[in-house]
């Protein structure tokens, strides 16, 4: 009798958390195993994007959508800024095996792909049951493993998974951001022209980006806003930026607790923000500026993880549609005078952008860059843009024109 196609015969890869559940599938991707949180993303595009996003350092990633691969991977597509680095997801999970791919952008096989970045995976999962167990349960801690030969130590694998002590209170950003500083000029991607560069003649804007684990687009949007940018590591000092003599400050996205970075990132942002230029922060960057005015941030149950959420901006009344990934969450009670919730999320009302209030300072918790995904929160750059132009006496731009 034929074997039912759900059923593994041998399985090669196992996903095992912390409190001892073992899911058995096929590994794909790079052998060997790793401790990381599980969470789920819900996100039907953009897998190479989401893969190489640093904000998902230390985490494994299950797909709702079941057929992940299909477009294969190409060069264009990755989000970290050093990919030889390879900072991102540390491991995935897919419903269905990685089908050869079909899209005339394909230049490897993600199945190739994810060995070279030294990414494991597990398919021939019920990641719908999986992703029911998370909702349910919040964001587990696991081991993945997989072994072509099919052998593991379970036991071991439970006491891996149950041993690590998981995002809380881990300092992430300090492994991803840049070890020196850098200039970035690329536009964003256009259909059938791919990416060009800004001339240094075009450059109207200085904008010094503090990396935690910066994503390309953010880059290529402000690029794309004729704005030359000068990355600086996460440890840079607000004199050091400064110097740099920049007409606004970005503090980028990147994984791990925001709290645990404290240290280092909230004396530098307080001095920024005493310095009157504009800044604005994405994710971390939004949570790290949080905390440097004196609110709280907090783990979240499961997190977001996708790229179909709503968002209100109270500044204007709109529904934003936003692409998302986060595990923590600034709490909006403990905001303090004189900053004001700007975004909310209207699957759980938890804070997604605050401003200050008289100065140019605002951040969102959602990622307006998303590429691919839904493009309704690009305003963002444009609001960000106007504070600058503000500055420097010039009209202000249309907020919702296309850039
Ligand atoms: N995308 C991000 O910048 C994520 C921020 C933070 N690591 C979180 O999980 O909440």
């Amino acid at each position: 009798m034929a074997t039912a196609p759900w059923t593994i015969e041998k399985p090669t890869a196992l996903l095992v958390l912390a409190d001892g559940t073992v899911i058995e599938g096929k590994g794909i991707g790079a052998t060997g195993h790793v401790q990381a949180e599980v969470v789920f993303n819900t996100a039907l595009t953009g897998y190479e994007e989401i893969l190489t996003d640093p904000s998902y350092l230390g985490q494994i990633v299950t797909f709702t959508f079941p057929h992940i691969g299909n477009v294969g991977t190409n060069e264009e597509d990755i989000e970290d800024l050093t990919p030889a680095a390879r900072k991102g997801a540390v491991g995935v999970i897919f419903k269905a095996d990685i089908t050869d791919p079909s899209s005339y952008r394909a230049v490897k096989h993600l199945d190739q792909w994810l060995k070279a970045r030294g990414v494991i995976g597990l398919c021939g999962v019920d990641t719908r049951a999986l992703t029911a167990w998370i909702r349910e349960n919040g964001a587990p801690n696991a081991v993945i493993a997989h072994d072509p030969s099919g052998t593991f130590d379970v036991e071991a694998l439970k006491k891996d998974a149950k041993a690590w002590s998981g995002l809380l209170d881990l300092d992430l950003a300090i492994e991803a951001t840049s070890g020196q500083s850098s200039r970035w000029n690329e536009r964003p991607w256009v259909w059938n022209e791919g990416t060009s560069a800004l001339g240094e003649n075009d450059a109207r804007y200085h904008i010094v980006a503090v990396d935690y684990g910066v994503k390309r687009n953010i880059l290529r949007l402000f690029a794309g806003l004729d704005c030359r940018v000068t990355i600086v590591p996460a440890k840079t000092s607000a004199e050091d930026i400064l110097a740099l003599n920049p007409d606004g400050i970005f503090l980028s996205n990147g994984p791990g607790d925001p709290a645990a970075t404290g240290e280092y990132s909230v004396p530098v942002i307080r001095k920024l923000i005493d310095s009157g230029l504009p800044l604005f922060g994405i994710c971390l960057g939004h949570q790290m500026l949080a905390l440097a005015l004196g609110a709280q941030t907090e783990k979240m149950h499961q997190g977001h993880h996708g790229a179909n959420h709503p968002v209100k901006d109270y500044t204007t009344g709109k529904v934003e549609i936003v692409s998302m990934n986060h595990g923590f969450a600034v709490a909006s009670k403990s905001l303090p005078e004189g900053v004001e919730e700007t975004h909310v999320s209207l699957f759980d009302g938890t804070n997604c952008g605050i401003r200050v209030v008289g100065k140019p300072v605002f951040s969102v918790q959602h990622h307006p860059e998303a590429s691919p995904g839904p493009q309704d929160s690009h305003y963002l750059f444009r609001r960000f843009i106007n504070l600058v132009r503000e500055r420097k006496g010039e009209p202000a731009l249309d907020e919702r024109s296309a850039a």
